[in-house]
């Protein structure tokens, strides 16, 4: 756990963004990023985390600078915040840590059009990944995405032909080769589609926790699924139960607070009892991850970020 006395929880100690950037700097290097920032009379530049096309804008240009990654997102899907996504990454990095791996081959559940989990993985750490999404623009651009970076060796994109699959479909279609994977990470469709007002559910108690900064951003068929997060993870856990063998640390991560203890009383249901969790934080934003698996190794590095 990290603290300190300003924010009681901080970013991961190896997140290159626990110092803030020097915007005014980026600006000047960056001119599309430079499009979107708006001037202070002290000749600073402010930028405003409410409006969707300067987060995309931020985004793009903190994946370029920090990573050499040249991203881009479908129109009116996702802009994922560069933080949370590498708080999610490094998590996973002290996970593997202590089993001392050669080669690492990942799954990322619902990549997105940005794809950006299996990107940083591949990029940063040279990790396999194989990209699952049911989303046919979502598909295209995580594709066009891995390409324009040259990560075609190292990153796989599977379309998903069942929303109500996790691994099943690919696992099955991929019987010959049964290969295995190190880890799986998930950021799941977060609202319930079968709620009245899906997106107006409330996640955070707000005289404990100050509205998000940012605008939130993404479709609707990115962002709900019927049950929202905590049936979308436990279909995650069912097939883990199904696949016991394929995969050896499984992870998602979790919206809301609440949802946590549901998780929790799932697996313990289902004598799954490996269990870890973790926090990621980003301003005023924290999410929830969770991770189980069914060999003997220790997950137990927990760590809030
Ligand atoms: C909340 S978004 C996360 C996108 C990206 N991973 C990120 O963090 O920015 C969830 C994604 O999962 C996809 N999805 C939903 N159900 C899925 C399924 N059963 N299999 C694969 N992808 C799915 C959605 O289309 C969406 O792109």
């Amino acid at each position: 756990m990290v603290r300190n006395r300003k924010k009681p929880f901080a970013m991961h100690p190896r997140n290159v963004l626990r110092t803030a950037p020097d915007y005014t700097k980026l600006a000047i290097k960056h001119s599309n990023f430079r499009r979107v920032c708006e001037l202070e009379l002290n000749g600073k530049v402010r930028i405003n985390f409410r409006n969707e096309q300067t987060l995309r804008e931020l985004t793009k240009m903190l994946l370029l600078e920090y990573f050499e990654l040249e991203v881009d997102f479908a129109p009116g899907s996702l802009v994922p915040t560069l933080v949370l996504r590498l708080n999610y990454i490094l998590w996973l990095e002290d996970l593997l840590a202590a089993l001392k791996l050669t080669t690492v081959h990942g799954i990322d559940i619902g990549c997105g059009s940005s794809c950006i989990y299996s990107l940083l993985a591949a990029k940063k750490n040279q990790w396999q990944m194989l990209a699952l999404e049911s989303k046919l623009s979502n598909i295209e651009y995580a594709r066009q995405n891995i390409q324009r970076n040259g990560l075609q060796e190292l990153v796989e994109v599977y379309g998903q032909p069942d929303k109500q699959n996790i691994f099943k479909s690919y696992f099955e279609a991929s019987s010959i080769d049964a290969r295995t994977y190190e880890f799986c990470l998930c950021n799941p469709p977060f609202f319930d589609s079968n709620a009245a007002h899906p997106f107006d559910a409330n996640t955070r108690n707000p005289a404990r926790r100050p509205a998000p900064n940012n605008v939130r951003t993404g479709s609707a068929e990115e962002l709900t699924c019927s049950g929202g997060e905590v049936q979308f993870v436990q279909r995650i856990i069912d097939e883990s139960l199904l696949y016991k063998q394929r995969v050896l640390i499984y992870t998602s991560m979790l919206g809301v607070k609440a949802n946590v203890p549901k998780i929790l009383d799932y697996l313990k249901q289902r004598e799954i009892n490996n269990v870890t969790t973790t926090e990621f934080h980003q301003g005023h934003t924290t999410r929830w991850a969770i991770a189980w698996s069914f060999k003997d190794i220790n997950l137990n590095i927990a760590t809030k970020h």
